[in-house]
């Protein structure tokens, strides 16, 4: 039996100001695969992430999370975001701090955590296996080991999705590969995964399918960094055909 899907986006327009982003878009992710959203700067990544998390509106199309309809899906713990590690500044939190956030979609207002909760960002500590750091400032880790520490937030929720935005960025090498293996053992355990990537590199080995976006609308084959994306079709909707979301304001 097929898996149902954690995350779709079926015939997506998105439009922002008025300007079209994203056209006819479509992509899914089920449980146990890893799915590489790929493209150029600018192709479109990050507006169907935050899409498909229900951060943008969508003009046309279905935007879907464990089979409900994005607007009204409440059961945020399922989806663990992985943002890149760059993106946090943080002047003293520790890596406990880090991961322990990760819980707070399961905490009750005003409690501290429970010992049960405690246990689980351990847990999600030993699964990066940064349990060892985990009284170190966050600042002072290298860059994969800050986002092991983003992995190990997003697992503390017990997640069964995970978006990752470029994960093996600002990353050396040698962790790029460790990270991989990482992601790979998680995705054999079940968890759903769509990660943004300019290219697969090492991730390559642990990724089920792709979804390449060129110029806001899905193509095939590999990303072409040196192309403009312009293809018979756009060049007719520069002539003011056939664009369903023209003049839309998001
Ligand atoms: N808030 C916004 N207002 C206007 N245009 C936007 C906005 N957000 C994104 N865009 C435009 O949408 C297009 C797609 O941007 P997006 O950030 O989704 O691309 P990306 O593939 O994630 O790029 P990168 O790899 O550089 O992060 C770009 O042309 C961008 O300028």
């Amino acid at each position: 039996m097929v898996a149902p899907d954690l995350a779709s986006a079926e015939h997506v327009y998105v439009s922002i100001g008025g300007l079209p982003i994203l056209r006819d878009v479509s992509a899914s992710v089920r449980s146990g695969e890893a799915v590489a959203l790929l493209g150029g700067n600018g192709s479109g990544k990050s507006t169907l992430v935050r899409t498909l998390l229900g951060l943008l509106p969508h003009q046309e199309g279905t935007v879907k999370l464990f089979g409900e309809a994005v607007p009204g899906f409440r059961d945020w713990w399922k989806v663990g975001y992985v943002p890149q590690h760059s993106a946090i500044a943080v002047a003293n939190a520790t890596v406990w701090e880090i991961a322990s956030a990760g819980r707070l979609a399961h905490r009750k207002p005003f409690q501290w955590l429970r010992r049960a909760d405690r246990d689980i960002v351990t847990r999600s500590l030993e699964q990066v296996d940064l349990a060892a750091r985990a009284g170190w400032p966050f600042r002072s880790l290298s860059g994969g080991q800050k986002q092991r520490v983003l992995i190990a937030r997003a697992l503390a929720s017990e997640p069964e999705l995970l978006v990752m935005d470029e994960p093996l960025a600002g990353v050396d090498l040698h962790s790029q590969a460790g990270l991989a293996t990482l992601l790979g053992r998680l995705r054999d355990d079940g968890l759903g995964m769509l990660v943004v990537l300019h290219e697969r590199g090492p991730m390559a080995e642990i990724l089920n399918r792709s979804v390449t976006l060129c110029d806001g609308r899905v193509v095939d084959g590999e990303p072409d960094f040196g192309s403009t994306c312009i293809d018979e079709e756009l060049e007719s909707d520069s002539l003011g055909l056939a664009d369903p979301i023209a003049g839309s304001i998001a």
